[in-house]
């Protein structure tokens, strides 16, 4: 793991999070589409350095979109996944919004053979399918609330199951995107559902949800303006050479 110096990143509650992203996006600042592009690319490369590849065959990743920008950071990464050769990956999108950022994102992972679910896959015996090397969980962001309604509750579910029945070498890992599924943005994980992955990637800086989070933590979005960090008393990590993600330590996101 990369050491960083302690000039480092605190936590951002919910609404804090929700108007520095509409800050980076108001004029003249960055589009939606640029910031997606470059935050699903640091979910690929934080897929790349928890998972890397191996020599015997393509990992195989599973993706699970949710119906907005947290899903689309998913589409994003798969195919920047696709493009990095060593994976093999699967999307399970079951909402899918007529957005022509969305139907366009779509679209270029068709483009790349990319196969898309309606549901979790299960096995020709009618198992859960738990044969992937990773599963990304991209369903809900910082803007989700209250309790997670299906098809969503049940890849939320799944996800657990998967997790249950594993052994210690908890050969399946998760890796979430920016907030784990189903927790509260400012809370975490108050609605009792018992998902934890092994994996987050924060986008941007931290959510307060993943104060007392304990597994591996990069820190993505490599694209913070100096007045808006300082605004929102939040810092980019240093991130190394050419590298979208860091890993963290929660003693690093808090020596501030
Ligand atoms: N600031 C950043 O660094 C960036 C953030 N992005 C991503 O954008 C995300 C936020 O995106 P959005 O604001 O679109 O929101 P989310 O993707 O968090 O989720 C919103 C969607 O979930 C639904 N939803 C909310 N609560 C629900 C519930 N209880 N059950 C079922 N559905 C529910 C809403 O109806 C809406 O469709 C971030 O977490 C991050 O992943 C990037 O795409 C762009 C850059
Ligand atoms: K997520």
């Amino acid at each position: 793991m990369t050491t960083i110096m302690p000039t480092t990143t605190g936590y951002l509650n919910a609404a804090d999070a929700a108007a520095l992203d509409a800050e980076l996006m108001s004029t003249p600042g960055y589009s939606l589409e640029q910031l997606m592009e470059l935050a699903g690319l640091a979910v690929a490369e934080a897929v790349y350095q928890a998972i890397p590849p191996i020599s015997e065959r393509k990992r195989r990743v599973l993706f699970l979109c949710g119906p907005g920008n947290n899903g689309g950071d998913g589409l994003v990464a798969a195919r920047h996944l696709v493009f990095f050769r060593q994976y093999d990956c699967t999307v399970v999108y079951p909402k899918r919004s007529n957005k022509p950022l969305f139907v366009n994102l779509v679209q270029q992972c068709v483009n790349v053979d990319i196969p898309f679910l309606g549901e979790f896959p299960t096995t020709e015996e009618g198992t859960i399918d738990d044969t992937y090397d990773v599963i990304v969980d991209a369903i809900f962001g910082f803007s989700f609330h209250g309790e997670p309604r299906e098809p969503f509750a049940t890849l939320i579910q799944r996800m657990i199951e998967i997790q249950q029945q594993q052994d210690d070498n908890n050969q399946v890992k998760i890796l979430s995107v920016d907030v784990p599924s189903g927790w509260n943005v400012d809370e975490g994980d108050v609605s009792g559902t018992g998902f934890v992955p092994d994996i987050l990637i924060s986008l941007t800086t931290p959510k307060l949800c993943s104060q007392n989070f304990t597994g591996r933590h990069f820190i993505g979005g490599r694209f913070l303006p100096p007045a808006i960090a300082q605004k929102y008393n939040v810092q980019m990590p240093p991130y190394p050479g050419t590298s979208q993600v860091m890993e963290v330590t929660r003693q690093h996101i808090e020596d501030k």
